[in-house]
């Protein structure tokens, strides 16, 4: 396990009832972009919802920026230094943006001096700048979805975990929220679960890909295009570069059997 990891995860086990949604997942990951990869009902979810402590692993150890998550005064503190977009988000809906973000800057203690400008900051790194003072029920879904990124940076955080972020938005935010990812991805460790390959082409430095609750694959994008191997159509994009890699490496997991063994690496 690499000691300069922000996130490292040993035996991670999680249960719900009697599904194993993660079995025994072992994951070390630093700074970049990171696309987390799957099939439906992968266990990415999960993943996420654990590396934001909001779940607790049925067994195994999960370090977060050099800490122990176990530890309750340990999460607390873990907490103030991440951010996280769930999947489903709740807000009042008669808060503004800039209510609805500020509120989460007061719940990760960003100091009360600081906190206007880096509400006003956030916002408009998401493109909402024009409606901060709009009321949340007012909002597309894409804004909303927007919204729900700005609270997530507002802290500027060293692990930030995003599922599925840009379902909702259209095409331009979904180009201009990658530049986003990709310039937060510089100094913090950026875990976006996406089933949107264009997403990973454009934005990942990496790709963790989990399929039944274990590590399928894991390394450089430029790996998993490469596990792909050459396009059999003439000018092939680097989306589809990373859609066949994608397949292969689900397949050498699969194993003939087409069940899921252990992972490639
Ligand atoms: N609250 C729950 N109760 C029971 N089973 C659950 C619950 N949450 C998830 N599961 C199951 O755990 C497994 C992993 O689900 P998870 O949501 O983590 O997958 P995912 O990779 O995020 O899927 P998707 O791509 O569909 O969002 C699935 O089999 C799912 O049915």
């Amino acid at each position: 396990m690499n000691p300069s990891a922000t996130v490292a995860v040993t035996g991670l086990t999680v249960r719900h009832r009697r599904t194993v949604a993660l079995d025994a997942l072992d994951l070390s990951l630093g700074p970049g972009v990171h696309g987390l990869l799957g099939p439906n009902g992968a266990g990415k979810t999960s993943l996420i919802r654990v590396l934001a402590t909001v779940a607790a692993p049925s067994s195994g150890r999960v370090e977060l920026l050099g800490t122990d998550s176990a530890g309750h005064g340990e999460r607390t503190a873990i907490r103030r230094r991440l951010g996280y977009l769930p999947q489903e988000f709740g807000y009042y809906p008669a808060f503004t943006v800039r209510e609805f973000v500020a509120y989460v800057a007061w719940l990760k203690e960003v100091p009360a001096d600081r906190a206007p400008a880096a509400v006003e900051r956030a916002v408009r790194r998401v493109g909402l700048g024009d409606r901060i003072d709009a009321r949340m029920k007012t909002l597309s879904g894409g804004m909303v979805r927007r919204a729900g990124i700005a609270q997530a940076i507002v802290n500027e955080p060293e692990l930030l975990l995003l599922d599925e972020p840009t379902a909702g938005l259209d095409p331009e935010q979904r180009v201009e929220f990658r530049a986003l990812l990709r310039e937060l991805g510089t100094r913090a460790t950026v875990v976006v679960s996406t089933h949107l390959v264009e997403d990973v082409a454009a934005a990942c430095t990496d790709v963790a890909l989990i399929e039944a609750g274990r590590l399928a694959f894991q390394g450089p994008t430029a790996e998993l295009v490469a596990l792909g191997g050459d396009s059999a159509e003439p000018g092939g994009s680097p989306t589809s570069a990373v859609e066949r890699g994608y397949t292969t490496a689900l397949r050498a997991h699969r194993g003939p059997t087409g069940r899921a063994r252990e992972s490639l690496r």
